[in-house]
């Protein structure tokens, strides 16, 4: 059995908290909440407070958990819409903890990243920590002729002018070479609130999610039917599981799920005339699954006939009654 995720086991001084990478296209934002991250795909919970952000990762270390959400690339606007889409990531950032602001090592700081500082001084002196990125690409004194054009760049657009102080900090970073990944994680990691853990830790998030899922999809099922079935239905989530070969920013979840049912009889109801039934079970499940987890999702749904399942207790106990 899995152990059920307990925040109140977290120590006093633990930090919690979301945070947002930004940068102009390829400065490695991708490649660092990876490293960052780990092999783990996050999969998200229902927390009310994050159901506007898309969680790209959460960062489990000993003494506090990183939540990386995402915010759509800031650029500079050329059209309305563009404004409209960057009020929109100057709302996100705005409820962050903090923003790690990626600049890489290797290109000239340009008009992009500029625009980016003076949108970061915007958001009322939140701690926005420069991460100079790909440092593998170039040789140590480009690496230290960065830091210092960064910091400049810090202290002019979010310096005294702008009621700042400037960058928190400014680290370099290789994510491709793991090199000073850890100091970066930390480095965020001291301008969290103090807080438990939001999410359970690493290979226990799935317990919670597997059973708001499967709730969702009885839900669906009885949808309709709640007279003909009522105690007659459960689900059982087998698998939940990251698409591999995706793209960072189109991922899938597929979801193998087995409904449940005592009789041949209600097996009928529950897939409908030619499976019209069942099809809409799944498309309703899908879309409530998507909304409560912020990412597309491949659902494949099974009927299957437990036969008096209720009354048997190994069957519940696998059912998870
Ligand atoms: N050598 C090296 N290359 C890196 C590093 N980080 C990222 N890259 C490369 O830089 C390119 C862009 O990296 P991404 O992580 O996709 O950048 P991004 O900021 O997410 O890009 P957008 O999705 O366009 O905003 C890719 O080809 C990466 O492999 C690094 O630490 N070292």
């Amino acid at each position: 059995m899995t152990t059920l995720f307990d925040p109140s086991n977290a120590p006093e001084d633990f930090r919690a908290g979301f945070v947002s990478l930004v940068g102009r296209p390829n400065a490695g934002k991708s490649t660092l909440t990876n490293a960052l991250v780990g092999e783990k795909v996050a999969i998200t919970s229902s927390k009310p407070q994050t159901t506007r952000h898309t969680i790209r990762g959460i960062v489990h270390r000993e003494g506090f958990q990183l939540v990386l959400v995402d915010t759509p690339g800031l650029h500079r606007p050329r059209t309305l819409l563009g404004q409209r889409l960057n009020d929109l990531v100057t709302q996100t950032l705005g409820e962050v903890d903090a923003v790690g602001f990626c600049i890489p090592a290797d290109e000239k700081i340009g008009p992009g990243d500029r625009y980016i500082a003076s949108q970061l001084a915007l958001l009322n002196r939140k701690p926005v920590i420069a991460l100079v990125t790909k440092t593998d690409k170039v040789k140590p004194d480009a690496i230290a002729a960065q830091l210092l054009a960064v910091t400049a760049l810090g202290d002019k657009v979010l310096g005294p002018e702008n009621q700042g102080a400037g960058f928190a900090a400014v680290v370099p970073v290789s994510a491709v070479q793991g090199h000073q990944v850890e100091d970066v994680a930390k480095v965020l990691s001291e301008r969290l609130p103090l807080s438990p853990p939001l999410y359970p830790d690493g290979e226990l998030t799935d317990e919670p999610e597997l059973t708001m899922v499967a709730e969702l999809i009885r839900e669906a099922a009885l949808e309709g039917v709640r007279d003909e079935l009522p105690h007659s239905v459960a689900v059982v989530v087998d698998e939940m599981n990251p698409r591999e070969g995706r793209p960072a920013d189109r991922p899938l979840l597929d979801i193998h799920a087995n409904v449940f049912v005592e009789r041949d009889s209600q097996k009928a109801i529950i897939i409908g005339k030619g499976g019209s039934r069942l099809k809409a079970i799944g498309s309703q499940a899908r879309g409530s699954i998507e909304k409560l987890l912020g990412t597309a999702v491949y659902l494949d749904l099974r009927v299957k006939v437990a036969k008096e399942w209720q009354r048997d207790p190994k069957q519940l106990g696998r059912l998870g009654f």
